[in-house]
């Protein structure tokens, strides 16, 4: 008898799989936002390091102020489709916009930037599996990672395939408002990854951090998961977990995904635990032989005629590392 997987739900727009409590409004205004020649985008495919670049990025146009709680992150370094294109009229400048988007639906100016972080699609499945376990509206709580790594494969999660993703933005690497990055690479060097971010938003912030070493410094320090597992992770259960979440004068996407819960009857999460374990190759202790196989098959069908594997030089290694 075939086993009958558990799978998480989601909403569909633009054709993409998305969470089921985000504002379709909100999502629609991201595609069609126009943006300002400042404008800075970090954009990734979900769990590829976005938080952390957001982080890094901040620091950088900061001068190593870090964010002072959740709604202050919210505000300077908005997740568009979450919280719908206004935050950007609000934001201060310069700051970084997050959103998900594979480049065809991305915002897009020639002036304004684009960083784009990707990660080992191996590591990625298992980051999505913890996260959408965490998040009750997906209803998945007790889901399994089996059931998770088939949804991944069908590209049935938030914002759709990962490879489309991929493929999408790696055409454009070398287009010079586009840097394009790997978390394999912030994880191995992160101090030049953080002067390689600063070169690309202006060469002045790159010679400022070589000129400072206490800044470089605190800004490693900052951004370390370390730091952001107890600071962050501290605010998002602030954020989430108690009535502040319900907050009036929050944006319209906030505003919809309270009313969205209320309706629903979903419980708030007890804990967020969203910087997790901040490592390359976790997923050597999730994958099945068999399912290592099944990636490995896949990654090679759908990037076939690229050399996108030479950003993952151990992708096609299984799980006893041969
Ligand atoms: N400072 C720092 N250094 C290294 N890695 C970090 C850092 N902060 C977050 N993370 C890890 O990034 C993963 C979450 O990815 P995203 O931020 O892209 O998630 S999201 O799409 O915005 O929900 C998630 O990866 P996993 O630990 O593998 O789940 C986080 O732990």
């Amino acid at each position: 008898m075939t086993q009958v997987r558990k799978k998480p739900v989601y909403q569909d727009i633009f054709g993409l799989p998305m969470n089921i409590s985000f504002s379709p409004e909100c999502v629609r205004g991201t595609i069609q936002y126009k943006p300002r020649d400042d404008d800075i985008f970090i954009v990734t495919f979900p769990k590829c390091g976005t938080t952390w670049t957001q982080h890094i990025v901040h620091n950088i146009l900061s001068k190593g102020e870090p964010f002072e709680s959740f709604e202050d992150f919210q505000i300077r370094s908005p997740f568009m489709e979450m919280l719908g294109p206004k935050t950007a009229e609000v934001m201060p400048r310069p700051r970084a916009i997050k959103t998900h988007l594979p480049f065809h639906l991305n915002p897009y100016s020639p002036k304004a930037k684009y960083i784009y972080v990707a990660r080992n699609p191996k590591d990625c499945c298992v980051s999505f599996y913890h996260h959408t376990k965490m998040f009750p509206e997906y209803q998945f709580t007790d889901g399994s990672f089996d059931d998770f790594f088939e949804v991944f494969m069908n590209g049935e999660n938030d914002w759709g395939d990962y490879f489309d993703h991929l493929l999408s933005w790696y055409e454009h690497r070398l287009d010079s408002n586009v840097l394009f990055i790997t978390y394999e690479e912030m994880k191995a060097d992160t101090r030049a990854a953080i002067l390689k971010i600063a070169s690309f938003l202006d060469q002045t912030y790159k010679d400022l951090l070589e000129s400072d070493e206490k800044l470089i410094d605190k800004i490693l320090y900052q951004t370390s998961s370390d730091y952001m597992r107890k600071h962050l992770n501290e605010q998002m259960e602030n954020f989430y977990c108690n009535p502040v979440f319900h907050r009036n004068e929050t944006p319209e996407g906030i505003k919809y995904i309270n009313e969205y819960f209320k309706n629903q009857k979903i419980e708030m999460p007890n804990e967020m635990k969203f910087v997790r374990k901040a490592a390359v190759g976790d997923w050597k202790n999730y994958f099945s032989a068999a399912q290592s196989k099944l990636m490995m098959e896949r990654f090679k069908e759908k990037t076939r005629g690229t050399d996108i594997a030479n950003l993952w030089p151990d992708m096609f290694t299984d799980v006893t590392g041969n």
